[in-house]
């Protein structure tokens, strides 16, 4: 790797494509851009340098963008921001893996066929995941893309946490729990010894609270149990998706309700969590600045459930050392982390209000310091796990 070589590493989420370069090594972040609002109201541009500045924005206020428009606008600017750098590899966050892709690994159109058909498992996400990567090998068939994903961190967890109780001959056929932001919590696990080395042998519970949302409890940074199980619609209230549902609301749905599969996929995946409850926005910004109550309803909702799961996690560690906060609300709604942080205090977490409110840029402690049980923000970082695994298998190729 030379000062000018870098890693490309594309995260296409349900409703924003993120993008970030990192040069030499070292994997300096050199240039970070997202796309935000995909198909919904006046989708976003932004980029910036490494010192913050911004290198290119634009709105597109004529009419909603989709994921290819968002591709193809990113292509033609990284080509044109490039500035002399050599592009040896393209990492991508590929939501699902399945049974058979449990480490990151090089692309090919082979492969792309097979997660093609794992697709039903993450309809949010995996065409979007899948698109860019038809793309690029299109375009520059010569430059090798790794996908890394989001199931591979989960795949040590013990065989209780990952079966469903369903007939064998079910379970064989991959029906089972594989938890998803796992790139998240990686980097979670990689970065808490480094903030404080007591960490390192700890339970922690971390929550990754973005538009997607889940837990995970990690145990000395191996992942032990997540709230996502077969898909990522299971666990906690999400922005559009409903979280963890007796299975048997489905069937309602289907043979009372006369609804049909697509019908209840939209229903769960894009018109429940906070947008459903609430009525009003799956953004926890609009939820907290308004004053209808039904808002209210919605936050407080989640902020329940994501008090269940915490004590369910914790009795999977068999106790509880620290509690993490990450993702677009986790970093941000000081409020949420103050509300579950109260209703954990069962488990020892004491809140230390300045720090919290204080609502730190980067990774910090934000309990008291004599709480049980520490709580840390830790801003989510998927892309830079991405970057140091595509590197990875670039060089053991
Ligand atoms: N200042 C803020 N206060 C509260 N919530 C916020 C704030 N900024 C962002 N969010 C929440 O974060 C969500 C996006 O999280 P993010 O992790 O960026 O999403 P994604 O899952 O698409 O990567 C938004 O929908 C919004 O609810
Ligand atoms: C797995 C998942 O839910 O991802 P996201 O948070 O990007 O929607
Ligand atoms: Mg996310």
């Amino acid at each position: 790797m030379l000062a000018n070589d870098s890693v490309i590493v594309i995260n296409a989420g349900s409703s924003s494509i993120k993008f970030s370069m990192y040069s030499g090594p070292a994997l300096d972040l050199t240039m970070r851009g997202k796309i935000e609002n995909l198909y919904s109201g006046v989708a976003h541009f932004i980029a910036q340098d490494a010192g913050d500045s911004v290198v290119g924005e634009r709105h597109w206020r004529d009419g909603p963008l989709d994921h290819e428009g968002g591709m193809r606008f990113l292509i033609d600017f990284a080509q044109t921001h490039l500035d002399g750098h050599r592009v040896v590899a393209v990492g991508h966050r590929i939501v699902h893996g399945g049974v058979k892709h449990s480490r990151p690994q090089l692309l090919n159109a082979a492969v792309l066929d097979e997660l093609e058909k794992l697709i039903p498992l993450a309809p949010l996400h995996l065409p979007h995941n899948l698109a860019p990567v038809r793309s690029v090998l299109a375009m520059a068939p010569h430059v090798p893309q790794i996908g890394c994903f989001d199931t591979a961190f989960h795949v040590g967890q013990p065989a209780e946490a990952q079966e469903f109780a369903l007939p064998s001959h079910i379970t064989d056929l991959g029906v089972r729990r594989y938890g998803f932001h796992g790139l998240s919590y990686e980097y979670i696990a990689s970065v808490l010894p480094q903030a404080e080395p007591g960490l390192a042998h700890a339970r922690v519970v971390a929550a990754h609270l973005g538009n997607g949302a889940s837990m995970c409890a990690m145990d000395a940074g191996r992942s032990m149990a997540s709230t996502m199980g077969f898909t990522a619609v299971d666990g906690l209230p999400m922005g559009t998706r409903c979280g963890a549902l007796d299975p048997g609301v489905v069937l309602y749905l289907m043979q009372e309700l006369d609804m049909d599969v697509a019908a209840v996929q939209k229903l769960m995946y894009q018109q429940s969590g906070l947008l459903g409850v609430s009525g009003i926005s799956s953004d926890m910004r609009t939820l907290e600045q308004s004053d209808d109550p039904r808002a209210r309803t919605a936050i407080d909702l989640m902020v329940y459930r994501i008090g269940r799961e915490l004590g369910s996690l914790a009795a999977a560690l068999g106790g509880l050392d620290a509690l993490v906060f990450s993702g677009g609300i986790g970093e941000n709604s000081v409020a949420l982390r103050a509300a579950v942080c109260q209703d954990a205090a069962w488990l020892g977490v004491q809140l230390d209000a300045d720090a919290n409110a204080a609502n730190p840029r980067g990774i910090a402690r934000i309990s008291k310091a004599d709480s049980k049980v520490a709580v840390w923000v830790v801003p989510a970082n998927e892309e830079l796990m991405i970057a140091r695994h595509a590197l990875e298998v670039v060089e053991a190729a």
